[in-house]
């Protein structure tokens, strides 16, 4: 059987669900009250915290500027928040770029010489830059020195171009997909991990402490079964939730009042939501849990295939609900007790149905 643990989300159609974790609008002006500020108060991630803090205690006795770091993992699991906090406990300033709006060298020319000594560059997307822009930033990153280029075709020539020490802090969904020069390049490389419920948790009383929400540990630990094992998706929640305390009951968090709140916006105790269950339903009540092809798939549930694949798929997967194999996607024993489904009787090969299913339903 062939698992699948892809997290790559499609951006647009992602952040405007409620269980997206790609920032919309409305998180962005929350989320900067909500951010840690101090290595000690990000929740979570022990291990790239605990190894950062070797990185850049060493930097700070050496009196320099701390290695390149590059920060991998899926949105909203706090790469931004880590690289603010590298800045303030090296106590520099950070610029604030991202891979999509470097289209040109001379873009990110302009940008690397107009940075301070020690200044922490944080370059969100960074597989997402122009290549040409890469390659310029291989030398800066190793030599700190950039060749700018001065006119155009045999007449053009390559002024170099000194820059500042400064530390890099690259930030990426899609590790894989950056070429093995750049990664040699960073002197730190943290991969962000999902976090737990408990930890979720965490970081829900102190969102709640900041945003003044009466909130139990009961009410915390409902949001934090709901968040898909991302900060950006419990804060989120934890707002949506508040609203109705505040409207329906007399404003503090507590467990019903959550799991209330969180049915009206159709996210479930395991955090799926409409288009989630839409997805996991057609596999299980017209495929009999499948196997059955992608496209067939989509159509049954009236989506595009893209948002099956990219949207709902990958959050399936990583809770164990549905495994993509070459014969088409599966649903496993946890996706019927989950919509509360008895699976049919098993084939004599194992399959639900047995094998007189596998072949019906193709791509
Ligand atoms: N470890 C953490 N402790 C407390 N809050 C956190 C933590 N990680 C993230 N958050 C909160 O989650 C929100 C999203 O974090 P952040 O913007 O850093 O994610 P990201 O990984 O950079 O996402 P993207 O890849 O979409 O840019 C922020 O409001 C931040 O406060």
């Amino acid at each position: 059987m062939n698992w699948d643990d892809s997290t790559g989300t499609a951006p647009g159609e992602d952040a405007e669900r409620l269980v997206g974790a790609e920032a919309d609008g409305d998180d962005q002006a929350v989320e900067a009250a909500l951010r840690p500020k101090e290595l000690g108060e990000f929740v979570g991630q022990s291990k790239v915290r605990e190894q950062l803090d070797l990185v850049l205690k060493a930097a700070r006795q050496r009196g320099g500027t701390a290695d390149h770091v590059l920060l991998s993992g899926a949105p909203g699991l706090g790469k931004t928040t880590l690289s603010m906090i590298i800045a303030s406990e090296m106590s520099a300033p950070i610029r604030i770029t991202s891979g999509p709006a470097i289209q040109h060298a001379g873009d990110l020319a302009a940008i690397l010489s107009s940075l301070q000594e020690g200044e922490v560059l944080f370059l969100d997307e960074i597989h997402r830059m122009s290549r040409p822009a890469e390659e310029m930033l291989y030398m800066a990153m190793e030599d700190f020195r950039v060749d700018v280029i001065v006119g155009k075709g045999p007449g053009a020539t390559a002024i170099p171009l000194e820059l500042p020490p400064f530390t890099l802090v690259g930030a990426t969904t899609r590790a894989g997909l950056l070429p093995p020069p750049l990664r040699d390049r960073f002197g730190f490389t943290g991969h962000m991990e999902f976090y737990e419920p408990e930890e979720l948790e965490r970081v829900i009383h102190r969102s709640a402490r900041l945003l003044d929400v009466d909130t139990d540990e009961e009410g915390a630990a409902e949001i934090a079964g709901r968040s898909r094992g991302t900060p950006r998706i419990a804060n989120r929640l934890l707002r949506r939730v508040r609203d109705y305390a505040q409207v329906k009951a007399d404003g503090a968090i507590n467990r019903e009042i959550a799991g209330r709140a969180l049915d009206v916006y159709e996210v479930d105790a395991r955090g799926l939501d409409r288009l989630d269950r839409s997805v996991l339903g057609a596999l299980l009540k017209l495929f009999g849990g499948g196997p059955v092809g992608l496209s067939t798939l989509s159509v049954a549930v009236g989506e595009e295939r893209e948002t099956v694949e990219e949207v709902a798929e990958p959050f399936l997967v990583r809770e164990g609900l549905l495994a993509r194999t070459p014969r088409g996607r599966v649903a496993t024993p946890a996706a019927w007790a989950h919509l509360g489904l008895t699976p049919p009787q098993q084939g004599p090969h194992g399959t639900p149905g047995g094998p007189g299913q596998q072949g019906l339903f193709g791509a």
